[in-house]
């Protein structure tokens, strides 16, 4: 069985005002199709875990793999690029840039991957919209759609560089409970249809309930898994 995810005796301490010893001993895998959700009390060290394992926090002790790639250790700017390619991420609030329409919001990460010319990203951020059901918003201002509307265009940007993982901190936060459920019945239809494989940071139990499997966090440390 292939895991695209592990973390190896991670350890983070926060320095600063005073020795904080925020992640312990932290082992886990995900599975390949997999899609895990993290709970933990407000405090448990859940966010602060996430950006460890999406690389944009590389101040801890362990170890990292990505598709069974040691990533721990390597530059800043290799990161980058790790990142653009393998990790989509969905945040509580998305991050759209106001001024641009929906489809430049969601070609950004290609073109900053600039693997595709720029016909071909239109292409596929297009798809990507379609494949979410908000095909017909692509012309417009990312300032001019509804909450639920944007989250999902953050989801779309998210896939554009076809992912290894998802991941999401928090991503249903911010919405009501129709576009909260609209966006777990999308999680769950890139898992079935696509194989995505992903990893959410969520405070709704309903919602990680429904996930294939339950990552509880206390004080630092995994406490079930
Ligand atoms: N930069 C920092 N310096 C010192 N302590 C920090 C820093 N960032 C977070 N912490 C502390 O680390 C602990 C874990 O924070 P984290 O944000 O990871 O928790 P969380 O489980 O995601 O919480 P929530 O559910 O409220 O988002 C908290 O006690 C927090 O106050």
């Amino acid at each position: 069985m292939k895991h695209v995810l592990e973390a190896r005796l991670i350890n983070k301490i926060f320095r600063k005002p005073v020795d904080f010893h925020v992640l312990k001993d932290i082992n886990f895998k995900v599975r390949e199709g997999e899609f895990a959700s993290i709970m933990g009390k407000s405090g448990s060290g859940k966010s602060t875990l996430l950006y460890i394992l999406s690389t944009m926090d590389t101040d801890y002790s362990g170890e990292l793999y990505l598709n069974n790639e040691l990533i721990t250790g390597k530059s800043h700017q290799i990161l980058s690029k790790i990142r653009n390619e393998h990790i989509g991420f969905v945040f509580q609030f998305h991050y759209l840039l106001s001024e641009f329409t929906v489809l430049e919001n969601v070609m950004l990460p290609a073109k900053k991957l600039a693997i595709k010319p720029h016909s071909e990203i239109q292409k596929d951020a297009m798809e990507k919209l379609e494949m979410l059901n908000i095909g017909n918003l692509a012309f417009k201002r990312a300032s001019r759609i509804s909450g639920g509307e944007k989250q999902r265009v953050a989801i779309a940007r998210a896939l554009i560089n076809n992912p290894t993982i998802l991941m999401g901190d928090e991503p249903t936060g911010n919405l009501d409970s129709y576009n909260a459920d609209n966006v777990l019945s999308i999680f769950k239809e890139l898992k079935e249809q696509q194989g995505l494989s992903l990893l959410v940071v969520t405070h709704d139990l309903d919602f990680a309930k429904s996930t294939d499997r339950i990552i509880e966090m206390e004080d630092g440390k995994i406490v079930s898994a």
